[in-house]
């Protein structure tokens, strides 16, 4: 099957300033993919050309199978984009902006007002649909702003920064809500943010973008193998006491061929070895007589690629400016 979305060698500079820089992306059917970057990256950028909202100087975005320079219509109907900056009419109540924007996109009169009612309940609106918009919080509004882009039967949600200003809470339930269609209705959704920890509790694979450059894309095994895959397995095993002799005890492993270094810190044992032998580590100490408090293993999440990639490329490292 085709990628839903398919980016090749895309370009675009703003003066001299390149926002975008030969960005190559594939995104198949179905999946939840994380445009990761801070400010100033270039995401919003690559989406309004996704879009053909703005014209790449370069490559081709094809989304939905068209071209989206040169049929930015047919890709417009195919595609829900929600904005970071949602705009609603405030003295409308919530469900009344979701019926005349689906007016807008020309959805069938007859059904507009029940349907409306039925996004209303899926995006947890229900209970608010009558209340004015201008009454709505952070987190309604996200809400609102998605019901709009599902009433339209997209076949792709592009959301740009859709965890902005919502607190720890609306970020979890925003976030779930997004999961759920995914795994319900099998919607294809692409998303930007500069939060590591919102994109990390969703997305199936993330693409790193610093500076109009796409540093790296893949699910977070992978991005972790490949910055970190040469750096061995961290485990940490607590004792229940401080070992009576530690070059003793460093002994016992200097056997392990896996073993990359051992070292002690009172009841703290730190291992670094070339692949995980945990049980095998344990097992030893055991035959020692000692006795284990705990054991625990370094996993690398997306806050250490994250810097690790800002810690190879700091030439890289964007300026934070504003449009
Ligand atoms: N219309 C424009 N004219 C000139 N420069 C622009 C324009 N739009 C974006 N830029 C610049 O292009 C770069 C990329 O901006 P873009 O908005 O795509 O980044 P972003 O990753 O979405 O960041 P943010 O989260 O802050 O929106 C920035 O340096 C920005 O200042």
């Amino acid at each position: 099957m085709e990628p839903i979305i398919d980016l090749k060698n895309l370009c675009k500079s703003y003066g001299s300033h390149v926002a975008v820089d030969q960005l190559n992306l594939k995104i198949p059917h179905g999946e939840i993919f994380g445009l990761l970057g801070p400010n100033g990256a270039g995401k919003t950028t690559s989406i309004l050309m996704m879009l053909g909202l703005t014209e790449p100087d370069s490559g081709s975005a094809i989304v939905c199978g068209y071209d989206a320079t040169r049929n930015p219509i047919e890709v417009k109907r195919k595609v829900g984009y929600m904005p970071d900056n949602l705009g609603f009419y405030p003295q409308l109540t919530g469900l009344e902006n979701l019926v005349y924007m689906a007016r807008l996109n020309g959805l069938p009169e007859k059904d507009i007002i029940e349907n409306a009612r039925r996004f209303m309940e899926l995006v947890g609106l229900k209970a608010a649909s009558d209340k004015p918009a201008s009454s709505y919080s952070r987190g309604m509004k996200q809400r609102l702003g998605l019901a709009e882009v599902l009433i339209k039967k997209p076949e792709l949600i592009i959301l740009d920064e859709p965890t902005l200003g919502l607190d720890p809470n609306g970020v979890k339930e925003f976030l779930e809500l997004i999961k759920s269609l995914q795994q319900e209705q099998g919607l294809t959704v692409l998303l930007s943010s500069h939060h590591l920890h919102h994109v990390q509790q969703v997305c199936d694979r993330v693409g790193i973008f610093v500076d109009g450059k796409l540093l790296a894309t893949g699910d977070l095994p992978t991005l972790s193998h490949e910055l970190f895959g040469n750096t061995g397995v961290e485990t940490s095993i607590y004792l229940t006491q401080v070992p009576m002799d530690a070059d003793v005890l460093k002994d016992k492993f200097s056997s392990f061929p896996e073993l990359n270094s051992l070292t002690i810190s009172g009841v703290n044992l730190q291992f670094n070895t070339t692949e995980d032998i945990t049980p095998k580590l344990i097992r030893r100490l055991i035959e020692s007589g000692l006795d284990i408090q705990a054991v625990s293993q370094k996993q690398y999440g997306l806050d250490e690629i994250y810097e690790k990639y800002f810690e190879k490329n700091t030439n890289l490292t964007p300026e934070h400016e504003s449009d």
